[in-house]
């Protein structure tokens, strides 16, 4: 007989479900093109639901959503899970009130990531938008968006991620010429901070076309 499975397998559907539902709402709006992004639930304190690599996202079955252990080594599956999932895991093991990690690839985050990697962040300051991001009570303040080089080294970029979680206090950051990475305490925390991220990032941008 094979071993049980160590975790809960309800408490997986109904993420499963969670994930597909709002994934697909993400994909509607162009933020995960051509089998980009990749996203992410807790399922428990060693385990996360996660997107199986190379799927389209805006197509996700149940199938298409597997258990990682936050070492990243698949758990109860023989499918590949994806490709980045180092950058989820980092942030179940570091913070234990992290319960979703939602990574996309729209236009304008990319496109921001490339203006502003050279200066290594992006900063938001005077939003009234700022306070949706958790702990944010006031538009007064700056938040500095850090934007990191790009690089197929899964454990090199979460160092330097890592290095900056040391730093200061994040809901997100960018990848040079990528994409995306924002989380939450749930899916509904982590979507709120994703367009937060999306709608500053467009203000910034235009910012620059209108007074550059
Ligand atoms: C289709 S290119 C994008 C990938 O290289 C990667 O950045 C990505 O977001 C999706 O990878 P995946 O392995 O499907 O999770
Ligand atoms: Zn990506």
């Amino acid at each position: 007989m094979n071993a049980p499975l160590p975790y809960d397998q309800l408490r997986l559907r109904h993420l499963a479900g969670e994930i597909i539902t709002n994934v697909r709402e993400l994909a509607h709006a162009g933020w995960t093109p051509a089998t980009s992004s990749n996203f992410s639930r807790r399922l428990d304190d060693r385990h996360c639901a996660i997107t199986v690599s190379g799927r389209d996202k805006g197509k996700l079955t149940e199938a298409d959503i597997m258990v990682v252990d936050f070492d990243g080594k698949a758990v109860g599956s023989d499918n590949r899970p994806s490709a980045e999932t180092l950058l989820h895991t980092q942030l179940y093991a570091r913070f234990p009130e992290v319960g979703c990690v939602l990574h996309t690839h729209s236009r304008t985050q990319t496109v921001a990531s490339r203006l502003y990697a050279p200066q290594g962040h992006i900063r938001f300051e005077g939003y009234e938008l700022q306070k949706a991001f958790h702990g944010n009570t006031t538009h007064e303040g700056a938040m500095d968006v850090p934007v990191f080089p790009n690089t197929q080294d899964m454990p090199e970029l979460a160092a330097w991620v890592e290095a900056k979680l040391d730093e200061q206090p994040m809901w997100g950051y960018l990848i040079d010429g990528h994409g995306l990475y924002a989380w939450g305490r749930d899916m509904a925390e982590a979507r709120r901070h994703l367009e937060a991220f999306e709608f500053l990032l467009g203000c910034e941008l235009e910012l620059r076309t209108l007074k550059p």
